[in-house]
């Protein structure tokens, strides 16, 4: 992942940081959890222990800077207070003045009252210009600093004026002169992570639909007995661009087709895969595999029927769905697999102005393993998700569904994979329907969990999967 290029001189990671931890642990504990990108939702935080700390401006400046690895402890069930869980790890970008300027109020963390910080106040310092100019500089200097590790594969200008990305994400994002895009990772993960092992096998294929990583940022494990951890990554700032998702919605409001648009898509998305098949190991997929393939979409459908009852009733029609997959495996049908993008849906997708498609966010399903995440699968996951993204537009578009005009991409989205792929993904109409009722079913469990109002979005396509209708 490295690549030659010259080093800043190292700087060292902070001295009594569990004195700062400490002071810092009653308001990281409130505003941790009210955080979009906090994936421990619904369990209560019930201590902190520190990965890493690096100081990256000093606190008893004007400005200080911390970049903090920090690991939230949390029972594993709400009601089982006691049960012990390692907790996941959070990124944390933390700054701190004697007192926030207006305009960083949103940012607030809180007023320390003990320890190393007692009497400062604490900010999430991405929504500040200035740390958001340090970690630019620090990448365009390749800096080592403390447990942190800024590569960079191409020149970066410096002087250019970063923005926080405001929208709803699971990561944090700033803009740099509409030039770059930061993405930082928030819950991070010791290991390869696909969001920029992926991209950079795009870029060595030369691959034009998805940007090419510039540079990204790592932390040296704290043990060395882990593999680094993937902070974040530099990617080039698509200008102007809208995603599917607002384009397609725009459409269907003014009653317009967006077969075109959709042709267009299922043509970067093969291009996409016919990289990354290129660039990667592909490997067959045979009885045993694909048996674990249907064991794994079956627990995943008794669990999300055991916490949503809506979906009980369609529990045997879906379960066929995966079952007609196990028949084909036991006659003996294999299928290639290679590595995909993992969560395709049209807010993946970006239209520059030009109309040429960008695919983004390779992230995969961040609640899932990393491991579990970079596995190979069969073209038709991706595929599946988009087909089941074109449907959600048509329920949700504020009017009545509008199931012609999903069909219509759906199909049109097929035929441009096709051109490009050489196969029609409907020529697998068994792993299509498996694929697409997983996919249903883990947006079931999705809504009812985060947007409730959405539910009957996947429970319409619920309904006309288990009748085993296309
Ligand atoms: N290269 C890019 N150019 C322009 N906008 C981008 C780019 N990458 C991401 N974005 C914008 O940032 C948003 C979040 O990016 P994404 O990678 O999906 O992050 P997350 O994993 O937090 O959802 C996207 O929906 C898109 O609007
Ligand atoms: O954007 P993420 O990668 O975090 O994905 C999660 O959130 C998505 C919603 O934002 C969710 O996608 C579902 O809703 C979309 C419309 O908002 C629709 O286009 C997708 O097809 C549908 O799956 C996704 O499932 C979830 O993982």
């Amino acid at each position: 992942m490295s690549e030659a290029m010259p080093e800043a001189p190292t700087r060292s990671a902070v001295t009594g940081s569990p004195g700062l931890l400490a002071s810092l642990d009653p308001l990281l504990r409130e505003w941790l959890p009210r955080q979009r990108w906090f994936a421990g939702k619904g369990r209560p935080v019930t201590g902190f222990s520190l990965v890493a700390a690096t100081e990256l401006l000093p606190a008893d400046g004007k400005l200080g800077l911390y970049h903090l690895l920090v690991r939230a402890h949390q029972p594993l069930e709400p009601v089982q207070g006691t049960v012990p869980h390692p907790g996941d790890c959070y990124q944390l970008l933390i700054g701190v003045r004697e007192a926030l300027p207006p305009r960083l109020a949103p940012a607030l963390i809180g007023h320390v009252h003990e320890g190393p910080l007692a009497g400062r106040t604490v900010y999430e310092a991405l929504y500040d210009p200035r740390p958001a100019e340090v970690i630019l500089e620090a990448l365009r200097t390749s800096a080592r600093i403390g447990q942190l590790r800024f590569e960079r594969r191409e020149e970066i200008r410096p002087d250019l004026v970063p923005r926080v990305v405001t929208a709803e994400q699971s990561n944090s994002s700033v803009v740099y002169g509409d030039t770059f895009i930061l993405k930082l990772l928030r819950r991070v993960l010791p290991g390869t992570n696909p969001d920029l092992e992926l991209p950079l096998a795009l870029a060595r294929e030369g691959c034009s639909r998805v940007p090419p990583p510039t540079a990204w940022i790592t932390a040296e494990p704290p043990s060395g007995a882990e593999e680094p951890y993937v902070l974040g990554v530099l990617q080039p700032f698509v200008q102007g661009a809208s995603d599917g998702w607002e384009l397609a919605l725009r459409e269907l409001a003014k009653g317009e087709d967006f077969s075109a648009e959709a042709r267009a898509l299922g043509r970067a998305t093969a291009e996409v895969h016919t990289a990354l098949a290129r660039a990667l190991p592909t490997v067959t997929l045979g009885h045993h595999q694909l048996q674990s393939m249907v064991a794994g979409m079956t627990e995943r459908l008794e669990a999300a029927a055991q916490a949503v009852p809506t979906l009980r009733p369609y529990a045997p029609g879906l379960h066929s769905a995966f079952e007609a997959l196990a028949d084909l495996a036991r006659e003996g049908h294999t299928w290639t697999a290679q590595r995909v993008h993992g969560d395709l849906h049209l807010g993946q997708c970006l239209r520059s102005p030009s109309g040429q498609w960008w695919l983004i966010d390779f992230e995969g399903e961040p609640a899932k393993p990393l491991a579990e995440r970079r596995m190979a699968q069969p073209v038709v996951r991706d595929v599946a998700g988009m087909l089941r993204s074109f449907d959600y537009a048509a329920h949700s578009a504020g009017g009545p569904p509008a199931p012609e005009w999903a069909a219509a991409c759906r199909a049109a989205y097929c035929s441009g994979y096709a051109e490009v792929g050489g196969r029609d993904p409907r020529t697998e109409p068994v792993l299509l329907r498996a694929y697409e009722t997983d996919k249903a079913v883990y947006e079931v469990l999705y809504e009812a969990r985060h947007r409730p109002d959405w539910l009957p979005v996947p429970l319409s396509a619920v309904r006309r999967l288990a009748t085993g209708d296309s």
